[in-house]
């Protein structure tokens, strides 16, 4: 098993890059960046305030991904779906944490997924793929008497909105009231809105600081709220995620996999 770094560079990357740098040095078979990465060239491991690996930030995955066995992305939406197709022509199992994708970029990641395995998930944490699971039976259980909200609060440099996994655990709303999430989901309230529209699932997006992640699903009915609710304290949570669901894929048969089958949710 050896593992790539594509966005080697970025919080996530640097995260995960500290963790086998600390852990398993002996895995690492390099990182990438952006083209036009300032730190293009520095060596891996003083990237991270450790002893030199031998290994630089490279500008091109291609060569990351000829010397790695998985590679775990974790870098933006348009260069995610380049990785995506460039790890089904070498061969290379994906771990894809990269959210914010739009209909032609997760495309890009399920074509990939014929070819090579592909685990896609918006949260490497285990208590987030609980919390998923929970999200869809107390859907289901519950019904549609109780109005579903769900909020997030990420720190002040996301750039992505409602979270990947907010819409992650809408989706697993939707599908336990058996629809898909698109007919119920409401983004944005503005203005004269008028009432709630009922059977919808509504979106609440706060930014600031240093919050690592934040998500709650709230259940509200006429007498009674429930609240499920998930805090990361610290990235190095999806950085030990990561390197486990590297693990458990890098010997799978092709297919597009998630979280909860690391987990053994599904
Ligand atoms: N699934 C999960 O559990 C988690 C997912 N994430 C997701 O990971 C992603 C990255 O987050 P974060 O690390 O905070 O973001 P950063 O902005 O800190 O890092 C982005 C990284 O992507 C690289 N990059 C940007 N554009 C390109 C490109 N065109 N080609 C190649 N590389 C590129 C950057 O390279 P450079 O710096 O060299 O320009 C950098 O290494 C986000 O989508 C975030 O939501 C984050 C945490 C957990
Ligand atoms: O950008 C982040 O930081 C995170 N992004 C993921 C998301 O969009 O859900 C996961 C995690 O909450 C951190």
């Amino acid at each position: 098993m050896s593992i790539g770094i594509l966005g080697c560079t970025g919080r996530m990357g640097q995260m995960i890059l500290t963790h086998l740098v600390q852990h398993h040095r002996s895995l690492i078979a390099g990182g990438s960046g952006s083209p036009n990465s300032t730190l293009a060239g520095q060596d891996l491991g003083r990237l991270v305030g450790a002893d030199p690996l031998g290994l630089t930030v490279d500008t091109d995955p291609a060569r990351v991904m000829a010397r790695a066995s998985v590679v775990i992305d974790c870098s933006s939406p348009a260069a995610t779906a380049h990785h995506a197709a460039l790890a089904a022509r070498h061969g290379t199992a994906l771990v894809v944490a990269t959210t914010g994708l739009n209909a032609q970029q997760q495309q890009a990641v399920f074509d990939a997924a014929r070819s090579v395995p592909v685990i896609y998930t918006p949260n490497l944490s285990p208590g987030v793929s609980v919390l998923i699971a929970l999200t869809r039976q107390v859907a289901a259980t519950l019904g549609p008497d109780y109005d579903i909200e769900i909020v997030e609060m990420h720190h002040r440099h996301k750039v992505d909105a409602p979270s990947g996994t907010a819409l992650g655990l809408g989706e697993a709303a939707a599908a336990g009231r058996g629809q898909p999430l698109d007919a119920l989901k409401e983004t944005v309230r503005d203005g004269h809105t008028g009432a709630r529209n009922s059977g919808t699932i509504g979106f609440a997006t706060l930014r600031g600081g240093d919050v690592a992640g934040d998500h709650s699903v709230i259940f509200a009915s006429d007498g009674e709220r429930l609240e499920l609710s998930h805090k990361a304290s610290s990235r190095a949570l999806f950085a030990h995620g990561a390197i486990r669901a590297a693990h458990w894929c890098g010997d799978r048969p092709p297919g597009l996999y998630s979280m909860l089958d690391v987990l053994g949710l599904t």
